[in-house]
């Protein structure tokens, strides 16, 4: 079973993350924790607990982190996840109450009581949290087991021409985390543009048949509409839950080995994730790239989380 620490701004594809993760049997949930990102930090962490409700998740700590990035003013993205930061859905009051520590403690706490080599960071937000854990606490850089993050893109970017959201709405965090020796997998836009919620995809959902997956065709419905007018794709890529799927199983989706360091005073390219094809890669490099998806076998991997979950009243 992989451990992991979801670090999240849901966001609707963050959701999507987290049942994945829930509904995986590869998985231990052990924290999930949130980050200002897709909308402010109170109605991301808001949105995390009552998707938390929706999928009856317990015994799994949610903190809050930061609110702002570490230097650069907050940028939110209403033009895709709306102004609650999950539109679509009704979302029902939280089970629970968000945890009192500050999620950089909850991270440095849940890693150092953990054996080394074998809590997994899967970040799919801005990396602001990962980089003050990484401050606060140098040790857990050498102890945890991998950095999986949903983040960057090495020959596209969504958030300006080069850039991708995660990595450019706090680009010194996250050159903070690229930086830091840990093995870290990028999975970037290059992947989860391949992502596509298609149309057999949505009826293998609808299949389901219960609330928790309801409540992601309602997700998918908005996400959809937004992606399509704000992007104009015909079908919304989800990003987040690709960076989970990785970890469940790394065969589904191919990797290459490259340095990647992250731009930070480019007037066109801030943010940008510089990935190094150059070959062969420095020996040292700590650093892969996500590069194909297996479209259907991640897919299934969703389905079957949903049908594992099932009925949540
Ligand atoms: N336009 C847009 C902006 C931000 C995101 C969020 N940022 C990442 C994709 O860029 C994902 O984690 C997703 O939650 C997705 C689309
Ligand atoms: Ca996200």
């Amino acid at each position: 079973v992989k451990k992991i620490i979801l670090d999240c701004d849901p966001g609707h594809d963050d959701a999507i993350a987290m049942l994945l993760a829930h509904g995986n049997p590869n998985i231990e949930l052990l924290a999930v924790t949130t980050v200002v990102g897709n909308q402010t930090l109170e109605k991301v962490t808001r949105n995390a607990l009552a998707v938390a409700r929706i999928a009856n998740i317990t015994g799994v700590p949610f903190a809050a982190g930061s609110a702002r990035p570490l230097i650069r003013q907050i940028e939110i993205a209403p033009d895709i996840h709306g102004d609650s930061g999950l539109d679509g859905p009704v979302l029902p009051e939280p089970a629970f109450d968000v945890d009192s520590r500050h999620a950089v403690d909850l991270i440095i706490e849940t890693i150092m009581s953990h054996p080394p080599k074998t809590v997994t960071i899967v970040p799919t937000a801005g990396l602001t949290n990962i980089a003050l854990a990484a401050r606060l606490e140098p040790r857990i850089v050498e102890r945890v087991k991998e950095v999986v993050l949903m983040g960057g893109g090495y020959h596209v970017g969504n958030w300006s021409a080069v850039a991708e959201f995660n990595i450019k709405i706090d680009p010194e965090a996250a050159h903070i985390v690229f930086n830091e020796k840990w093995p870290l997998t990028m999975v970037g836009l290059d992947l989860t543009h391949q992502a596509l919620a298609t149309p057999d995809v949505v009826e293998k959902i609808r299949a389901v048949g219960t609330n928790p997956a309801k409540f992601v065709l309602e997700l998918l419905e908005f996400f959809g509409t937004m992606y399509k007018s704000a992007q104009g794709f015909d079908y919304p890529p989800v990003h987040d839950p690709c960076a989970v799927a990785y970890v469940i199983d790394p065969s589904v989706m191919t990797t290459q080995k490259v340095p990647v360091d992250i731009e930070l005073t480019g007037t066109l390219t801030l943010g940008m994730t510089v990935a190094d094809f150059r070959s062969p890669p420095p020996a040292d490099c700590h650093t892969q790239v996500a590069v194909k998806l297996d479209h259907q076998r991640f897919w299934d991997l969703v389905v079957d989380a949903l049908e594992r979950i099932g009925e949540v009243k």
